[in-house]
């Protein structure tokens, strides 16, 4: 039987110069795509939207060779040129953001505004990217020798490789490009086999910029692919870095086999994030900001709040108003305007989610609010609420990427971090809390341990000017804001003698 398409359905797939069939690999030069074909499924319904073919070994081998050949082309244009043309993509990125957004709603069943929020995201790391090219500074060193001048020069890498996850489509290779690629780099993306469409889709309207501007297309390759194409980008020695977003269990095979060859990585890999609310809290805002970090993208972003620890004072209140709060939740089309929680993205979340909440049944998990698959044909389940009494319950420790909440007591605060901290992953944690000497314990070396510490803010939704990732299995990488840019470069410290004569660190002689 020959597959149906609902292509049409959605008129701005076409402004995104999408089609019912795609080719999943630009090579450098051309668009291509020989391999393994994906279907863009909407999860609301399970109708298949769209298909990408995505890359063969070969076609990936040729988009490696493109890239080797531009690279020196593409290094040689001065940073702020980089950064002019980083501006242009950003221009038209906010030309496209209404049907992007749309894109990613569509793909991954997270709310309009979150996926216009992500393009958003794109367009900011575009200007951040912009600026960070007329300052990526190095520094001057004072040299122990007379007549020695010594400098740090920061160089580009050469090639990067971002492999990224089903749940932020278009951010996260946003913030790796734009960077990597004002540094100098050249960068090959693999994205999630599930959101394809995003993929094809935000590197037309770079490959665009670059082609407008005359500029080597190969600063950009796409290979769509699984595991396979993912394990030759991993295991290739020309590629120096590896920017992989995802699971901590696939980001452990990852970041064995770079390490074997000496690669660098960037590891953004899963969560378990956690809100305390003290006993001089604001109620409304901890209420408020709990139910965006756990509801939003149903329960599917890396930050997703998971445990909310409550104070035993404010306890019984705030779990009567996030009951009520969460039976106010309307789950449904996430393209419909007043929609607040989409579907799950796949099948597999729901047996996840099922299997999870019977487990967490097992473990003494009492469920308060929602616990079940809806009917239809998408992938719907109900935002849950889940009353533990044990914190430290073996459950807790995996992150399991579905809205399921769990709420528990606490007295004490540092009994409080402790809970906090002893989960295996350690990416974002928030307090909320009106005492200083909270505050500061909090943000301070015996507080969270996780990469991104929040005060009055849920643990979902950073901006980019922050250094973004996460500690212990989250893997430690660093992305977007700060002085992120810097693992996208070698530093080279240079020595220069503009002497006569040789003299050698540490006052050594040698003498002939
Ligand atoms: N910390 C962060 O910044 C961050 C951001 C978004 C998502 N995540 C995490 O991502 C996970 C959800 O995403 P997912 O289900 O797409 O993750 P996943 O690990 O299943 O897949 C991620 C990517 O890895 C590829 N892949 C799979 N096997 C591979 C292999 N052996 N070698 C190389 N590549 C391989 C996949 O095709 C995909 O592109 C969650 O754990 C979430 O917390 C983390």
């Amino acid at each position: 039987m020959s597959q149906t398409f609902a292509f049409e359905k959605y008129p701005f797939l076409k402004e995104l110069g999408l089609e019912q069939t795609n080719h999943g690999c630009f090579d450098g030069e051309k668009w291509t795509g020989n391999g393994k074909t994906f279907l863009s499924v909407n999860p609301t319904n399970n109708e298949v939207i769209a298909e990408v073919r995505g890359a063969t070994p070969e076609e990936y081998e040729v988009a490696v060779q493109n890239m080797n050949k531009a690279k020196a082309e593409w290094v040689k244009l001065p940073l702020p040129r980089r950064g002019e043309i980083v501006r242009q993509i950003g221009d038209a990125f906010r030309k496209h953001k209404a049907a992007l957004g749309r894109l990613v709603s569509l793909e991954v069943g997270k709310i309009v505004a979150e996926g216009e929020g992500e393009v958003q995201e794109i367009i900011d790391i575009c200007d951040m990217a912009c600026g960070l090219s007329r300052s990526l500074n190095g520094q001057i060193i004072p040299s122990e020798r007379p007549d020695h001048f010594m400098m740090e020069q920061w160089n580009p890498l050469g090639l990067v490789g971002v492999i990224s996850a089903f749940n932020f489509p278009t951010a996260v290779f946003g913030w790796n490009f734009m960077i990597a690629a004002v540094c100098g780099n050249l960068t090959m993306w693999k994205g999630s086999p599930s959101t394809s469409l995003c993929s094809v889709a935000c590197t037309k309207i770079i490959i665009d910029i670059l082609e407008k501007n005359n500029l080597p297309k190969a600063a950009l390759t796409l290979c769509m692919g699984e595991a396979d194409i993912g394990n030759l980008m991993v295991e290739d020695k020309r590629f120096p870095l590896i920017s992989f977003t995802g699971s901590t269990q696939v980001g452990r095979i990852v970041s064995e086999k770079v390490s074997k060859r000496f690669g660098k990585t960037i590891l953004e890999l899963g969560g378990n994030n956690c809100l305390i609310v003290c006993e001089d809290a604001n109620e409304e805002l901890a209420l408020k900001a709990s139910c965006f970090a756990a509801v939003g993208t149903c329960g599917q972003r890396c930050t997703s709040l998971r445990r909310l620890l409550i104070h035993s004072s404010k306890y019984e209140s705030l779990k009567e108003k996030l009951v009520k709060a969460y039976k106010s939740v309307v789950v449904g089309d996430p393209l419909n305007n007043g929609t607040l929680c989409g579907p799950l993205h796949s099948k597999a979340q729901i047996k996840i989610y099922e299997d999870g909440l019977k487990q967490i049944q097992e473990q003494g998990g009492k469920i308060l609010t929602g616990g079940k698959v809806m009917d239809g044909p998408g992938n719907f389940v109900e935002p849950t609420i889940v009353e533990m009494t044990n914190p430290y319950a073996p459950i807790l420790q995996h992150e399991l990427f579905v809205p399921i909440l769990y709420i528990m007591k606490f007295d004490d605060l540092d009994e409080a971090i402790a809970i906090n901290n002893s989960v295996p992953q350690g990416l974002s944690a928030s307090l909320f809390t009106s005492n200083l000497q909270n505050l500061f314990k909090w943000t301070g070396p015996l507080g969270a341990d996780t990469g991104i510490v929040n005060v009055n803010i849920g643990p979902s939704g950073a901006e980019i000017g922050g250094a973004f990732g996460g500690e212990k299995e989250t893997g430690g990488g660093r992305e977007s804001g700060s002085d992120s840019w810097k693992q996208y470069m070698r530093r080279s410290t240079c020595t220069v003698n503009f002497g006569k004569s040789l003299p050698l660190a540490q006052g050594i002689k040698f003498d002939l």
